[in-house]
């Protein structure tokens, strides 16, 4: 189907243009009725028959008229996208004919301003003049079938389609500067799949899982399933979790509901907010072992006493906070609720600390652990911030990067240009000393270890009171508590800083 400007007689084969039948048929018309009021009722009724015959003889063309809200959806700019798609981006007295099946109509726009009513409650204006965009729709009546059935069906779906395609999508989050529900932002983030570094296997695996999902209406509902997934991501700092999820939002075309847990204040509230939220949108809680407690039982231990005399966070009540089972309750209530094409996503940097209820399949279908630079995910960070595919450092990035735990993060940090010209081969130097010193300061750090369980074994030898174990774990947990405690206090979820950026400008 394409579109060009015309008129109606043009492309009919009759002789006449358009403008020419319309004026003959006004013309007609008038003297008709100028007629028509000296003949006596009998002889009108007679010859109205008629006349209707001899106007539909002399102009076979039929007019429709679609209002602007039918066509809401339909008005777009014109698209390259071959010869089946439609356009009614149409200017006042622009004419567009468009071809189908055989058949040739014509599009034209018309407006009038209307008066109405202004709103009740403003003390501004009390009438607001409106323009009311109409199309008329004109075609010879013997396709009138053909419009009616195939035609306008057909721009309908077209238009639905265009439609989608130029949908902003939009980032949500609640929390700060949000009280009362979702704020948003225009979603522009540019991360996608072949941006993301990460084994080339697992990534296929998991946008064929999303592939399988966003095409799996009619499956999910021959299962009896909520059409819904969740996506556990877990791994170290700076591994591309964040980074992971906008890749999926612009794979999918969906919006992204970024939920701050430590802004929630009630369960109740939590659930309204889940509600709030729309299809085709991935609903997002970073850092799900920092935001709240969360953690279950193992949590509860290790903070001993002073939760001793709380209530367990799995109860149901609803004391002013987030409790787990308000979070699972929401997850599992609201899905079967809302409607359906939702994701659900959290991302953690210790998988291990979450209560096993949280993250069960059927909550967290899939677990993905993103993990330290592989060659593979090098390989896509230098084609990225470089342009290169291969060079001769290579050979001895892949060895040190087999040896050395590098986050994405970092090495890509490693890649960013910082002067105009591209030196590759400096940068790619500097990459290499950078793994080097990592691998130097990781032996040492592994023998300082070694040193000081050497150490404590001798201790344990003399004193038998001592427990080691103990000693090694609240060691360890040390400084994962620090490292937590610094992300409460700075929840960094990439899309948060993202907000802000935009919310700022
Ligand atoms: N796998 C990756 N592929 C491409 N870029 C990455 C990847 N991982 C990290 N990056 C880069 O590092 C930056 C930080 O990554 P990101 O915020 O996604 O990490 P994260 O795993 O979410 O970290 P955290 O656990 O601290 O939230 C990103 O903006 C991106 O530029
Ligand atoms: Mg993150």
């Amino acid at each position: 189907m394409e579109m060009t400007g015309g008129d109606p007689g043009s492309g009919s084969g009759s002789g006449y243009s358009w403008a020419e039948l319309s004026s003959t048929l006004m013309s007609m018309l008038f003297v008709w009725s100028m007629v028509q009021q000296y003949l006596p009722f009998s002889l009108n009724d007679l010859l109205a028959p008629i006349t209707r015959r001899l106007l539909a003889f002399v102009n076979p063309y039929v007019t429709v008229t679609i209002d602007e809200h039918a066509t809401s959806r339909l008005r777009a700019e014109p698209v390259d996208l071959g010869s089946d798609r439609v356009s009614l981006a149409l200017d006042d007295h622009e004419e567009v004919a468009d071809h189908f099946r055989g058949a040739k109509v014509w599009w034209s726009k018309s407006s009038k301003t209307v008066r109405r009513r202004g709103d009740p409650w403003s003390s501004h204006r009390s009438v607001i003049d409106e323009e009311r965009r109409s199309y008329p729709l004109t075609f010879h009546r013997r396709h009138r079938g053909l419009v009616e059935t195939a035609y306008l069906p057909h721009v309908l779906a077209e238009g639905r389609v265009v439609a989608e395609r130029k949908r902003q999508r939009s980032l949500f989050t609640n929390g700060a500067g949000s009280e009362d529900g979702w704020t948003h932002v225009k979603m522009d983030h540019p991360s996608t799949f072949a941006t993301l570094a990460m084994d080339p296997e697992k990534k296929q695996q998991i946008i064929e899982d999303l592939e399988m999902f966003r095409d799996g209406k009619e499956y999910y509902a021959s299962v009896g399933k909520a059409w819904k997934r969740g996506y556990l991501l877990y791994g170290p700092p700076g591994t591309g979790k964040s980074t992971m999820i906008a890749a999926m939002a612009n794979f999918l075309d969906y919006d992204v509901y970024d939920l701050e847990l430590t802004a929630v204040k009630s369960n109740t509230e939590l659930r309204r907010l889940f509600i709030e939220t729309t299809g085709r949108s991935i609903i997002v809680i970073e850092d799900i072992d920092c935001s709240v407690d969360l953690t279950g039982k193992r949590s509860r231990k290790k903070q001993g006493k002073k939760l001793r005399n709380k209530r367990p966070n799995r109860d149901d009540d609803d004391d002013g906070k987030v409790t787990l089972s308000g979070l699972l309750n929401t997850i599992d209530g609201l899905w079967s609720a809302c409607g359906g094409e939702r994701i659900i996503v959290f991302t953690t940097n210790h998988k291990k600390k979450l209560d096993p209820a949280l993250i069960r399949r059927g909550r967290m279908d899939m677990h993905i652990e993103m993990s330290y630079c592989s060659f593979e995910g090098f390989n896509v960070l230098a084609k990225n911030y470089l342009g290169v595919t291969n060079h001769e450092l290579f050979g001895k990035i892949r060895r040190l990067l087999e040896e050395v735990d590098i986050s994405p993060a970092d090495v890509a940090e490693n890649l960013m240009t910082r002067s105009k010209k591209k030196d590759v081969d400096t940068i790619l130097e500097n990459l290499a000393k950078v793994l080097e010193q990592a691998k130097e300061a990781a032996l040492a750090k592994a023998s300082l270890a070694k040193d000081k369980k050497d150490n404590d074994q001798e201790e344990s030898d003399d004193d038998d009171s001592i427990d080691n174990e103990g000693d090694e774990v609240s060691h360890f947990n040390e400084s994962e508590e620090m490292e937590d405690d610094y992300k409460k206090k700075n929840k960094k979820s990439l899309f948060r800083v993202l907000a802000k950026v935009f919310t700022c400008n």
